[in-house]
């Protein structure tokens, strides 16, 4: 479904995503970790086309996206959540959520595009909301929001940037369980998460960065025990 292939981006001489290549089947769930800084944001906005990347190659389900636009890798299955909701804030909720529609893997118009809006809206509990400015929303559920809204394009593939961050032990239970739901129905999900209680309960594989490079990718009891990861958490040096 996703494969990455020394994928590389520089701002300036920083190279905030340092020749990364891995592959994700289609069905999989995978925790993206690492430190603050380490790249994770930047590799998922190279996936979904908010940034070219500055070398490498990045292909969707056998199709050859490298720097192809974000409108384009939409089209091509691919949705994603921002770390910072990032809702149309005067639009009503439900609009949010047919803007997807619009642009989402398969493009739908009018009633047809209001009834997967309803239904996203439905699958995250935020039905009942369809009248209010998404801007009034709770937090919570400007998130559930977000995520309606990415389900409403139909992806293929997921890309979910600290979904769960800030919310509650009652809500986190909650945001598992949705988040569970998806992939049981075969979305592929690449999530970026650093609340291990999710990452352990969601994702059989993890991969981790550091500095812009991969330095783990296994299986999650593996890789939340390779040292080097414990290090790079912890911000010792290499060989700590
Ligand atoms: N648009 C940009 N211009 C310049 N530098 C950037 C830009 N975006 C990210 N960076 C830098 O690239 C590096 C990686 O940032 P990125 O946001 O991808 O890390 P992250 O692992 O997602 O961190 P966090 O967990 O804090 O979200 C950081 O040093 C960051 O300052």
């Amino acid at each position: 479904m996703l494969e990455i292939r020394n994928a590389t981006k520089t701002f300036g001489g920083l190279a905030a995503v340092d020749r990364v290549s891995f592959s994700i089947q289609q069905g999989e769930v995978a925790g993206l970790l690492g430190p603050n800084g380490s790249g994770k944001t930047t590799l998922l906005n190279l996936v979904s086309g908010a940034l070219p990347p500055s070398g490498g190659r990045i292909l969707i389900a056998g199709r050859d996206m490298t720097g192809k636009r974000a409108d384009l890798i939409a089209r091509a299955g691919v949705a994603r959540t921002f770390q910072l909701v990032r809702i149309l804030p005067s639009l009503t909720p439900e609009e949010n959520v047919m803007v997807s529609a619009v642009f989402g893997a398969v493009p739908h118009w009018g009633e047809k595009a209001r009834e997967i809006a309803r239904a996203a809206l439905a699958r995250v509990g935020l039905d009942g909301h369809h009248a209010r400015a998404a801007g009034d929303l709770t937090y919570l559920d400007q998130k559930r929001l977000e995520l309606a809204r990415a389900l409403a394009a139909e992806p293929k593939l997921l890309l979910l940037d600290e979904w769960l961050a800030g919310l509650n032990p009652t809500e986190l239970k909650e945001g598992i369980a949705l988040i569970r739901s998806f992939s049981e129905t075969g979305i592929t999900i690449l999530m970026v998460e650093h609340i291990m209680e999710a990452v352990r309960a969601l994702c059989p594989r993890c991969l981790v960065m550091n500095s812009g490079a991969l330095i783990a990718d296994g299986p999650t009891g593996e890789v939340l025990a390779d040292p080097h990861v414990i290090a790079a958490y912890l911000g010792e040096v290499e060989d700590a």
